[in-house]
């Protein structure tokens, strides 16, 4: 297993009242990743094999073969604005409570996020990972923090790679925010990041307030949870690949957290997720974000929500750019199955642990599907 370096910070809850004692600034580390090579620099060299390091071994489909799926679709205007109790509300209440429970994602419409915010961000990410080498090299991960360009979740040099380029970096709370690293921003793009990260939080935390009226969870115990919240941002850049057969943009894994909301930022497909057993394409729909299920929600949910396995693919042809936006409870809390649920089931299927505990092992791990929440269940 990777070392880990232990710096994770003990953050007071926002609840809690101001200490006279002075809270020294500690470095914050949730983990590190080996440094590995650019991808988007390899595939500007007109080779026509990859690297045996990107090659997975396992051939599958292009994305235009792949069967394909039609997600749920939640309409959030239904939730959001309609009187709790009403017919369309119940309707679109029950159509949430079912895409948690079958697919553990969902796209969403109506949510509320401006368009000319989602086209600005769009913009200042395509044009970042346009950013010439040398100056990417400046946001470029640290041996000992796998915040910035790169990859994560490498912790040997054997290990295979995926054929992606990614940008990481932990926007909220406040307080462990690597400001080096945000400082280092072009200034546009930090600005939209600053207001995209304000709009994902507002909508996840209203996601998750419906998410617990639909599971009979105790609303002010999900509240609590998630006020205030962490948060990260993960841009994904895919670039075309030679041997799209072997190769794999982003190795099969659930997301650690709770909620993930998704914004696919061109119309290549290229995600896939694994549905009764079967890897299927999500096509893109222009107009909707994806919400998928985290492992934590899993355990919250006391196992009622599913975190779903998922995977990226690439193509020949075309580049293609996301940016996952990951949210989890409020440091400082105890991550465990919702009390106000297993108070009426009274069996707990996951252990309760410290939520830095969880992250700390998480990120010292090679991703592996759902083997990570695996070893959080409870026989
Ligand atoms: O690019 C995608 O569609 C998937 C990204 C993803 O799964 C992630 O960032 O966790
Ligand atoms: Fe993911």
């Amino acid at each position: 297993m990777a070392k880990f370096c232990h710096m994770i910070p003990k953050i007071p809850s926002s609840g809690s009242s101001l200490s006279m004692e002075k809270h020294k600034e500690e470095p914050v580390n949730f983990g590190r990743s080996l440094i590995v090579p650019s991808v988007q620099e390899l595939a500007k060299q007109s080779i026509t094999k990859i690297p045996p390091r990107y090659v997975q071994h396992h051939h599958h489909p292009a994305s235009d073969d792949a069967p394909t799926a039609s997600m749920p679709v939640i309409d959030l205007h239904c939730l959001f604005a309609e009187p709790c109790g009403s017919l369309a509300y119940s309707f679109e209440l029950n159509k949430l409570h079912t895409a948690s429970k079958e697919w553990g994602f969902f796209q969403v419409i109506n949510h509320g996020i401006s368009e000319s915010l989602l086209e600005d961000f769009k913009r200042e990410i395509m044009n970042f990972f346009k950013l010439p080498m040398e100056e990417k090299l400046k946001l470029w991960q640290e041996e000992d923090n796998h915040e910035g360009f790169g990859q994560l979740f490498v912790v040997s040099e054997e290990q295979k790679l995926d054929w992606s380029d990614m940008f990481y970096i932990t926007t909220l709370p406040h307080n462990l925010r690597k400001s080096q690293l945000f400082q280092k921003l072009p200034i546009i793009l930090r600005e939209k990041l600053e207001a995209y990260s304000m709009e994902m939080k507002r909508l996840a935390v209203a996601i998750l307030g419906q998410m617990a009226k639909a599971l009979g969870m105790d609303t002010e115990e999900m509240s609590e949870l998630f006020q205030d919240g962490v948060q990260s941002v993960r841009m994904n850049y895919y670039p075309p690949c030679p041997q799209p057969e072997v190769a794999l943009g982003f190795s099969p894994h659930s997301d650690a957290d709770a909620l993930t909301i998704l914004y696919q930022l061109n119309e290549t497909a290229g995600l896939q997720i694994r549905k009764d057993g079967k890897w299927v394409t999500i096509k893109p729909r222009a107009d909707a974000l994806i919400v998928n299920i985290g492992d934590i929600l899993e355990i919250v949910s006391n196992g009622v929500y599913k975190s779903v396995e998922h995977r990226a693919i690439v193509n020949s042809n075309n580049e293609r750019m996301s940016v996952a936006t990951f949210y989890s409870p409020n440091m400082g809390t105890e991550l465990g199955p919702a009390r106000s649920l297993v108070a009426e089931h009274h069996v707990a299927h996951f252990r309760r642990v410290p939520i830095d505990e969880y992250f700390k092992e998480f990120f010292a791990r090679k991703l592996d599907g759902k083997s990570y929440l695996d070893f959080m269940k409870l026989e």
